[in-house]
């Protein structure tokens, strides 16, 4: 290790709260789909920040958008109305689902969820919700209520509420019909579960779920924080099942690197919420609005869906084509790729960075969830496939 290495990942681990596990290399330089060390060392990175860099890290067009709107203007709230923001809001609407036309801004993923969770009590007059199990919302006490795992519960207690959620196992269509109340003001639902293990629903899920939520006066809400931006091949996973929701929650890799979080919904949903109901400092912030315009405008243009659609179906062949003892299913949709393994892929993800040069991270302790970038090559996931293949063995 550098003296350099050792100053930066001394200091960091010095003054840092160490609630997140921290890798022993200090990262400072990304382009594409690969990042470097402090060393020089370059990996190929299916992390991708956790699929926020589905646009790859840097792309050109967001770097030059975040310079030029940083020598216009930083800092303006939403109270006072401002021209990036106006084009972001366009540019979103262009590409949600005909009808979801009416947008809250905020800077990440559990700031979309907490927002849902409060438009949906307004638009209904409800307090219950329906999560799945294994499903993820985020880590703010109103979000995790709706998160399924109790290792990120079980430290607070009842201070996360979590009595008005009923769980029901994800793809059991005679539960969630079961569940759903008089009383239900939403369903959340990831169209594919993401930390909870790579899970894509079935049609007949989702589908079900939009039916029994109209039929009984709930709101169908779409967790695309993971999904959406043209991970899985389409813009949305919505897409996928031909279901349009009542709202969609949306973070990651909508401003092309940039904090960003949205709830996205019907007008009439928008219009149940008392004014001043909700708010917050940074939403719609003018630097995430340039990154996101540029961001969304780039995807468009470089057809990021089709591309994570023919690179994630090559992607998932070459992983099937691996004969290991050690795999027992690869699945995804698009570039939302899970492996699981009949042991714990802990070791195997340690081995694929430190070894080969190739970053991934978990999705449940058997699970190794590959996020690369769309704009990664066919050579480059080669390498991934190749590198997995010498690990496994
Ligand atoms: C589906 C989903 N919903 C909500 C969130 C919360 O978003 P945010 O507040 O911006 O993090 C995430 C983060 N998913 C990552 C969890 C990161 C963490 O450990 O926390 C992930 O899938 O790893 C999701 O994947």
């Amino acid at each position: 290790m550098t003296s350099t290495q050792s100053k930066w990942l001394e200091a960091e681990l010095k003054y840092d709260s160490r609630v997140v596990g921290k890798h022993e290399v200090v990262m400072t330089r990304g382009q594409g789909s690969v990042v470097w060390d402090e060393s020089g060392r370059s990996y190929i990175d299916c992390v991708a920040g956790y699929g926020v860099a589905n646009i790859g890290h840097c792309h050109p067009d967001v770097v030059k958008a975040i310079r030029d709107q940083a020598e216009r203007l930083l800092v303006m709230p939403q109270s006072l109305p401002n021209d990036k923001r106006a084009e972001f809001l366009s540019e979103l609407v262009g590409v949600t689902p005909a009808g979801l036309d009416r947008v809250f801004l905020c800077n990440s993923g559990t700031e979309a969820m907490e927002a849902a969770k409060k438009f949906a009590i307004t638009a209904t007059g409800r307090k219950r919700f329906v999560s799945m199990k294994r499903g993820f919302s985020g880590r703010s006490l109103g979000a995790l209520a709706f998160t399924w795992e109790t290792k990120y519960r079980e430290p607070f207690g009842e201070a996360v509420d979590n009595r008005n959620v009923d769980f029901v196992t994800y793809g059991n269509i005679e539960e969630l019909r079961a569940a759903i109340t008089s009383d239900t003001a939403a369903v959340i639902l990831e169209p594919v579960q993401g930390e909870g293990g790579v899970r894509p629903a079935s049609p007949e899920f989702i589908q079900e779920a939009r039916r029994l939520t109209q039929e009984k006066g709930a709101l169908l809400i779409l967790d695309e924080i993971q999904t959406g931006f043209c991970r899985t091949g389409k813009m949305f996973a919505a897409e996928h099942y031909g279901v349009v929701p009542d709202g969609m929650t949306l973070a990651k890799a909508m401003a092309g690197g940039v904090p960003i979080g949205a709830f996205v919904m019907t007008a009439d949903v928008a219009d149940r919420m008392p004014a001043g109901g909700h708010g917050g400092t940074f939403g719609g912030n003018p630097l995430a609005m340039a990154a996101g315009v540029a961001a969304i405008r780039a995807m468009k243009r470089e057809g990021m869906a089709e591309q994570a659609r023919e690179k994630g179906a090559y992607f998932m062949e070459k992983l099937r084509a691996i004969q290991s003892p050690k795999i027992r299913e690869v699945r995804g949709l698009g570039l939302m790729i899970g492996v699981e393994l009949k042991e714990k892929s802990a070791p195997y993800i340690h081995a694929l960075e430190h070894e080969e040069g190739v970053l991934t991270l978990q999705a449940t302790p058997l699970v190794v969830r590959f996020l690369p970038p769309v704009t990664i090559s066919r050579e480059q996931i080669d390498t991934v496939v190749a590198a997995f293949e010498r690990v496994l063995n």
